[in-house]
């Protein structure tokens, strides 16, 4: 049998430092038992990275929050993308693929670069400033519903949105109930955004209509695969800005290192995506009996996949809480693992990169002014407020 455990990881102490209660759940086993949840649950590098990688044992069309889809009604029609096994997942994740190109990302650095630098400008006229509302919210939606080609009118809805969509994946406590309550009206304009009439043509929703078009899937299926870019592209974001700033701003050291040296920025944005991990848990469910260590998990078993625990698993990283830019973080779990590995994860990188360019050319000081304040969400490490101080260079 498994060690029983009893932490609750979507009780609200964890949730508010969930890296003070990783070793416990690493330190207790390779595989345990969560009594407050009732599922399986792996915290340490070696099983979580395996699991994302075998999606044939641990999948995910019932779900990869805690909800079980054979047992019960997803709150809205699965995604096509995070909630499909193959051989659907080939189809749709082909044709995401195809439209969320490289090439089309890349063309559009200068013009992400000009916006970050226009908006950095604006943020250190003003000295002092709270860096989430001022950089890590505002700059994705300067550039992401344009990617998307999303309309003009009500972009503010896709943060709040996001939200329903993170609390969603874990029980249905407080953060669930007050987040579907708050964000209604987000939830339909995000609905309503998707149909192709409110899509601009050149942008990546409009493409997989084009997809459609072609019969690589039927209309209902884009305006769904669309849904999937509108609930993991911003909120998403959004944190990796926020806790790259963060990390920074808390790490003076490294802020040096990074200006004596801007060369490290694509190693620090990948420290920081390790060191402070903006999706913390995704949940499988065993597609058969599976035989691990500490004994058999049943076919139909939840098994919770602690990717930031994972992430800073002193069995796989050196001096594992240390932010440290010039470490090598290649290999993180921060972006999942696998055949669902995050399909936007150059858009993060990119949208990183853009502002931490800007900053590292305006800014020569840049550091706490104040405690940081996280926002509880069942998923995200999210954070409400990073209070910094900036020296204009
Ligand atoms: O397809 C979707 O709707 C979807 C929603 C959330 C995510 C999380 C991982 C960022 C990914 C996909």
């Amino acid at each position: 049998t498994f060690p029983v455990v009893d932490i609750d990881p979507f009780d609200e102490q964890f949730l508010a430092d969930p890296y003070a209660h990783h070793p416990a759940l690493r330190d207790a086993g390779p595989v345990i038992w969560l009594e407050a949840i009732g599922c399986y649950a792996m915290a340490r590098f070696a099983e979580v990275q395996p699991a994302l990688k075998d999606w044939e044992t641990y999948i995910s069309a019932r779900g990869v929050g805690l909800s079980d889809f054979a047992h019960e009604e997803p709150w809205r029609p699965p995604s096509l993308l995070l909630e499909t096994d193959p051989p659907l997942h080939d189809r749709t994740r082909g044709l995401m693929n195809k439209v969320a190109s490289l090439s089309g990302l890349r063309a559009l650095q200068p013009e992400w670069r000009a916006k970050a630098d226009a908006l950095v400008t604006e943020v250190v006229s003003r000295g002092e400033v709270d860096a989430v509302e001022a950089l890590a919210e505002e700059f994705p939606l300067r550039v992401f519903p344009d990617l998307i080609g999303l309309r003009d009118e009500g972009r503010e809805h896709l943060i709040p949105y996001g939200t329903i969509a993170f609390n969603a994946f874990g029980p249905k406590n407080r953060l669930v109930e007050e987040s579907m309550a708050r964000g209604a009206e987000a939830a339909a304009w995000v609905n309503e955004s998707c149909k192709r009439e409110n899509l601009k043509p050149g942008g990546w929703g409009m493409s997989v209509y084009e997809a459609a078009d072609r019969g690589d899937c039927s209309p209902e299926e884009a305006e769904r695969l669309v849904r999937s870019f509108l609930t993991a592209g911003v909120d998403t974001t959004v944190n990796g800005i926020a806790n790259l700033v963060h990390a920074l701003a808390e790490h003076p050291s490294e802020w040096s290192k990074l200006r004596a040296d801007p060369s490290l920025a694509k190693r620090a944005i990948e420290e920081s995506l390790r060191w402070g991990g903006v999706v913390q848990t995704f949940f499988r469910t065993t597609s058969l009996d599976v035989a691990v260590e500490g004994g058999t998990i049943p076919a139909g078993n939840k098994v919770l996949l602690f990717l930031a625990a994972a992430n800073r698993d002193p069995r796989k990283w050196d001096e594992p809480d240390r932010f440290d830019i010039s470490r090598n973080a290649g290999g993180h779990v921060g972006f999942g693992f696998g055949i669902h590995q995050c399909l936007g994860q150059m858009v993060a990188r990119l949208e990183m990169e853009a502002v931490l360019g800007a900053l590292l050319d305006r800014v020569t000081e840049m550091r706490a002014n104040g405690p940081a304040e996280f926002r509880l969400n069942n998923t995200l490490h999210a954070l409400a407020r990073v209070p910094v101080k900036l020296v204009p260079a």
